[in-house]
């Protein structure tokens, strides 16, 4: 089994770093390459997916990924910013099912900024589309504006766009993964506005024909930022549009304690995928061993059950994590009074102490 390694940019190495930490304590040895991407990819190969790191992803059996970002980057052409390199690898690599399951583990109840009322117990899954919408949607750019009150002005567009075969794949992702949960599906749209996602509305419908064992309901997008703070134990599975998705799971990851918290998988259609944090780079502590790796442990955690077919190792870091928090050690994002302030390889270590108790 052979796992690629791309930490990318800002916290990127040291989170990843105490994700590989983990995996090495493991009684299996993987195989395991780093390549660089992202800024990184850009400073050693002027390009944020190097051929070689893109060569490396496809060939292996997993990615482990960072993050990417930084905003010494942030005026290069959008075509070579640091961003480029995830968008890529998931569109090269078809990872258009992202799975982000927002889980409040009972001893961070009080480091949400909601009330331990609202969040202890959560356990919500966000299906969020990966490869289409107004992310990759064709054309985009700046013109000339055509017509209306800023005729011949400059004009910022994107596209927004989902073709039939994309919201099938996504719903039958969903769908089979609230079978595997409560049964119960919101499918978050703006069909009020929006033709793309009444199309979205309208397949949901159609797709979820073939799944009467599960209940599916529709939701504005903007009420469905608002259920999440009001009432987050609503919901079980929601599927949604890759903006959305972005948006609604950040929000989602406050309701865990911290972003530091949040992993995700993209898969692709035979569970081929990508694990990484949630998160981004955050450059405004990188360097500074106080990150959050948990997400990143969480996440390799996830590549070991979804595409490594190693649920017994998954469940083993799962626990690990379970252990650490129990014992009261906290990264700076998720400290309260009363518990132990630990900084990132400090974090990662204890998480491998307790695989092996
Ligand atoms: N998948 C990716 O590689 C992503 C990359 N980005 C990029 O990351 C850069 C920073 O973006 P932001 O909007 O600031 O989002 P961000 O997620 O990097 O940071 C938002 C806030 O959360 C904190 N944070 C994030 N991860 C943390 C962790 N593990 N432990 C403790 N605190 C943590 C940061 O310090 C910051 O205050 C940008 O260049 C952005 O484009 C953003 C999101 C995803
Ligand atoms: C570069 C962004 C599209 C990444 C992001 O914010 C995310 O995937 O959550
Ligand atoms: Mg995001």
């Amino acid at each position: 089994m052979k796992i690629a390694i791309l930490p990318g940019d800002g916290i990127g190495p040291e989170i990843v770093d105490q994700a590989v930490k983990v995996l090495n304590a493991l009684d299996e040895k993987f195989e395991m390459e780093s390549a660089p991407v992202g800024g990184a990819g850009y400073a050693a190969h002027g390009h944020p997916l190097p051929e070689g790191t893109l060569a490396l992803a496809k060939a292996a059996d997993a990615v482990l990924f960072g993050a990417v970002g930084d905003y010494q980057y942030d005026n290069l052409e959008r075509a070579l910013r640091p961003e480029q390199a995830i968008l890529g690898l998931r569109k090269n690599l078809g990872l258009f099912g992202n799975l982000r399951p927002a889980i409040l583990y009972p001893e961070l109840a009080g480091a949400s900024t909601l009330k331990p009322e609202v969040v202890s117990g959560l356990d919500i899954l966000i299906v969020r589309e990966l490869t289409g919408d107004i992310y990759f949607g064709q054309p985009r750019g700046v013109r000339v504006c055509p017509d209306g009150p800023f005729k011949g002005q400059r004009e910022g567009f994107d596209t927004m766009r989902y073709a039939e075969g994309e919201i099938r794949r996504i719903a039958h992702v969903a769908f089979q993964a609230a079978q595997k949960r409560g049964k119960r599906l919101t499918s978050v749209d703006k069909a009020n506005v929006l033709e793309t996602f009444q199309f979205w509305k309208d397949i949901m419908i159609d797709v979820s024909k073939e799944y009467p064992d599960v209940a599916l309901d529709h939701m504005y997008v903007d009420n469905a930022a608002m259920q999440l703070v009001r009432a987050p134990k609503k919901f079980d599975v929601i599927v949604t549009g890759n903006m959305f998705g972005d948006i609604l799971s950040d929000a989602a990851a406050m309701l865990t304690g911290s972003i530091g918290m949040l992993p995700s998988a993209s898969l692709d259609a035979n569970n081929k995928g990508l694990y990484e944090p949630s998160h981004g780079s955050a450059p405004d502590i990188a360097g500074k061993g106080i990150a959050n790796p948990l997400a990143t442990i969480l996440s390799a955690a996830m590549m070991l059950r979804f595409s490594l077919n190693r649920a017994e190792q998954a469940d083993r870091i799962e626990k690990a994590v379970k252990q650490v928090l129990a014992q009261g050690l906290r990264t700076a994002d998720i400290y309260e009074e009363g518990t132990t302030k630990v900084g990132t390889a400090q974090m990662g270590d204890a998480v491998v102490k307790a695989l092996a108790s």
